[in-house]
């Protein structure tokens, strides 16, 4: 059916109010059949009070987990991965309960502990402890398996960076290559993505970018700049740096099946309930919104940045939001309206 029209003025409200809730910045972009249409609030530097635009790049945090599957589903497609093989046939003698398969990975059903949950117990200084440090990806599998599993494979969702540590290990083994090489070749090359980058170790975010602040614990603290940092804590699961324009043409791409065949596009968007409104596939999220419509994409919560990235079924409409701080929940909440306002359209109240 037809979708409705976006609300722009919505959407630009949904910005206002987020940056009356602390984010020095905010931006969204939405690409519907062609037509381009955005908005944007505040500043790309606190400091400079440079105003923010779409032209600037930034952190995508856990969007990157949908890249490390669309690699992974390629791979599939070569016939080099099967999904329900146990991750142990690839990566032999790696995780504790060799029952575990790669869609259990990829679904966040694997029991695997989260080691950022430890890591980032206390925002500040669990930052500051790891913005300059180069990680294995073993060092973090090793800072998961210190915990105990949180439940049976294949049992329940609950939602795992370790997961995507895992996926990382398996593209490299898989590939012989490193993964930017094959986030390059596979998706940023064919794509055109001129934004979009994997720099891990390195700190810096490549040309025209939004500066990101984390939020403090303590009420009243400054707000720490957080731009430059390694990333390698999050590496294969959150470490790709982007554009609201490149988002939506990777979302596009992807749900518009030519990134993957027809038959693993149908296996990411494969669901598991989450809560009453969202589900989650393999490296995909789905929203349903208040209008009825389901949206697939996938959101990042880094530090100094929260990301939004969805779009219909088909690709055809597409959103990317991003606020410029984290470890703001207010923020957090807010942004999910730009989705009403891409997808819904007004509200008529
Ligand atoms: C599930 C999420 C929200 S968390 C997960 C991943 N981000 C992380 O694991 C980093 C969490 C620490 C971020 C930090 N928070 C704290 O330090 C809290 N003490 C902040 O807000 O800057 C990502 O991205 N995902 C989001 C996702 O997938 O939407």
């Amino acid at each position: 059916g037809t979708l409705p029209k976006p609300d722009l003025t919505g959407l630009q409200r949904v910005l206002a109010t987020a940056y009356r809730q602390g984010a020095p910045g905010a931006v969204a972009r939405i690409d519907d059949h062609g037509r381009i249409q955005w908005a944007a609030m505040g500043f790309a530097d606190r400091r400079s009070r440079r105003p923010i635009s779409n032209a600037d790049r930034f952190r995508i945090g856990s969007v990157t987990k949908t890249f490390t599957t669309v690699v992974l589903m390629q791979l599939a497609d070569e016939g080099k991965l099967r999904l329900d093989a146990p991750v142990e046939r690839y990566l032999p003698g790696l995780l504790p309960d060799r029952t575990i398969t790669v869609r259990e990975l990829l679904g966040h059903r694997s029991g695997l502990y989260d080691y950022t949950n430890a890591m980032f117990s206390k925002s500040v200084p669990g930052f500051e402890a790891v913005r300059t440090k180069v990680f294995t990806y073993r060092q973090l599998l090793n800072r998961s398996l210190w915990h105990g599993r949180t439940g049976a494979p294949g049992v329940t969702y609950s939602y795992s960076n370790t997961n995507f540590v895992v996926a990382g290990m398996l593209v490299e083994k898989l590939t012989g290559h490193s993964v930017r090489t094959e986030y390059e070749n596979r998706i940023f090359k064919p794509l055109k993505l001129r934004d979009t980058f994997y720099v891990v170790p390195g700190t810096k975010i490549p040309g025209r970018h939004a500066r990101g602040y984390l939020a403090p614990d303590r009420a009243g603290a400054p707000m720490i700049d957080a731009t430059e940092q390694t990333m390698s804590w999050a590496q294969s699961a959150g470490a790709v740096i982007s554009s609201t324009r490149d988002l939506n043409t990777f979302f596009s791409a992807l749900l518009g099946g030519r990134l993957t065949s027809h038959a693993q596009l149908q296996q990411m968007e494969r669901m598991v309930p989450v809560d009453s409104t969202q589900a989650y596939g393999l490296g995909l999220r789905r929203r349903q919104l208040s209008c009825g419509i389901s949206v697939y994409g996938h959101t990042g919560a880094v530090q100094g940045y929260y990301t939004y990235a969805f779009a219909t079924k088909d690709g055809r409409r597409s959103l990317t939001a991003v606020a410029t701080t984290s470890n703001n929940v207010a923020v957090l909440n807010t942004m999910m309206g730009t989705l009403e306002s891409a997808f819904c359209g007004k509200q008529t109240k």
